[in-house]
């Protein structure tokens, strides 16, 4: 699907209902699957969440998982431990250039059993379930903290749990603290010190318990740049959110206020407001926030103000290069951008060119991040369905409150 889009207004007032973090869902459902005495509720209808859900239930020996990243990595871990089972996990072309040696290479420390099918260090993955017997390993921390995460989940269920050892700049650190807090939860002791991981072993299954997923932080930052690019008194309430949130992009609430966007809580949703149109260059390290980092540069790019992002180090291996995506399509409407390997940066805007043809390279977040220029200047998103991957029902939303868009 490609749309061309038409420079829109929004409605003053309106709200949106989005579904659960597919961080938190995907979690979850592996957990669930580790001890099923769990309940989850508001579950994410994302396609990455949907795919999670049908490999933990599958009895095929191949699984693709096509572009899910999280999944790709936790049901390493948790395949490497089914006893008896053999299976192989495949994903789309860009999931077998997506790096996974670290976390195969910290499994077989502990003695799985998994072997490379294409390209060594990559997948897809042949992986023979087994009990490990050993608990102490250790890995850099500085390329994906979803490595550290898939070991974390799988941890309670090792006949001795883990003693992780952390080496390097851990990168991405609330989504470990958003892993041990959903173990936590279901009652696994946890303790994170310096740079090493504890965890203790659980055998038996938690008292029965109903665990309420929060919705999804990283959704929510597209309205954040809607509000930001509106005019002033233009307020989108979001549900179901909450102030002490386990999602890093939370952060999204203080960052934006330098936008002129104030988020006021209430019991069980958001309120953006744009209040204020005074907005100076901005500068900030998203190494804890990865995700929003496409958001905000298009916000910047819309609002006119220069900015320097850097932590971005994680970009280049997500769904696509996300730092030379940017550079590209940024360009297109004629402001200049530089990259490093960490770093983006924008030093002045020009004037926008009209009707530009924006590719979204497989990654939802491309579509997501470049949709709110709409309220800016006409222009045109390819493959603008990629959005399934997070947020199925994002063009629909987007036509709720005002976008105004036709298939090309
Ligand atoms: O654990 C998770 O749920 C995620 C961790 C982050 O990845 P990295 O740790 O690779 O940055 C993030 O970008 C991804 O979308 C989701
Ligand atoms: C990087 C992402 O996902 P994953 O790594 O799970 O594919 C994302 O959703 O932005």
């Amino acid at each position: 699907m490609n749309i061309s889009l038409k420079k829109s207004s929004i409605a003053k007032e309106s709200s949106i209902k989005i579904t659960g973090s597919k961080s938190e869902s995907n979690r979850l459902l592996l957990l669930q699957a580790l001890y099923p005495s769990i309940k989850i509720l508001n579950v994410s209808n994302s396609d990455d969440s949907i795919l999670m859900q049908k490999a933990l239930k599958s009895t095929s020996s191949t699984i693709d998982i096509h572009h899910a990243g999280t999944a790709m990595r936790f049901l390493t871990a948790y395949f490497s431990l089914q006893q008896d089972r053999e299976v192989v996990l495949t994903g789309s072309a860009r999931m077998h250039e997506r790096p996974i040696k670290i976390l195969v290479d910290a499994l077989k420390d502990l003695g799985a059993d998994i072997s490379y099918l294409k390209n060594e260090g990559f997948p897809p993955l042949s992986i023979q379930g087994k009990t490990l017997s050993k608990y102490k390993v250790t890995l850099a921390a500085n390329v994906s903290s979803q490595y550290i995460s898939a070991l974390l989940l799988v941890a309670p269920k090792l006949e001795k749990g883990l003693a992780l050892n952390l080496e390097g700049k851990i990168t991405s650190v609330p989504y470990i603290q958003m892993t041990l807090n959903l173990l936590e939860q279901i009652g696994v002791e946890t303790s994170f010190r310096d740079n090493v991981i504890i965890i203790k072993p659980k055998t038996h299954n938690p008292e029965p318990k109903t665990l309420v997923v929060e919705s999804d932080w990283s959704s929510a930052s597209y309205f954040y740049s809607i509000v930001a690019l509106s005019t002033l008194g233009t307020k989108i309430t979001l549900s179901s959110y909450k102030k002490n949130s386990l999602q890093g992009d939370a952060v999204l609430s203080t960052i934006y206020k330098q936008f002129g966007v104030e988020t006021t809580y209430q019991e069980t949703s958001i309120t953006l407001t744009k209040t204020s149109n005074q907005v100076g260059d901005f500068k900030y390290n998203l190494s804890n926030a990865p995700d929003i980092a496409q958001t905000i540069t298009v916000t910047c790019l819309g609002l006119g103000i220069a900015c320097h992002l850097t932590g971005l180090h994680t970009l280049k291996i997500k769904e696509t290069d996300r730092l030379v995506a940017l550079k590209n399509e940024i360009e297109k409407f004629g402001t200049e951008v530089s990259i490093t390997n960490n770093s983006l940066t924008i030093s002045k805007i020009n004037p926008f060119t009209n009707n530009v043809y924006v590719k979204t390279y497989h990654d939802h977040r491309m579509a997501m991040a470049f949709a709110p220029l709409a309220l800016k200047v006409d222009f045109n998103i390819l493959e603008a369905d990629v959005v399934s991957k997070s947020y199925p029902d994002f063009w629909n939303d987007l036509q709720n409150i005002g976008f105004k868009f036709s298939n090309l």
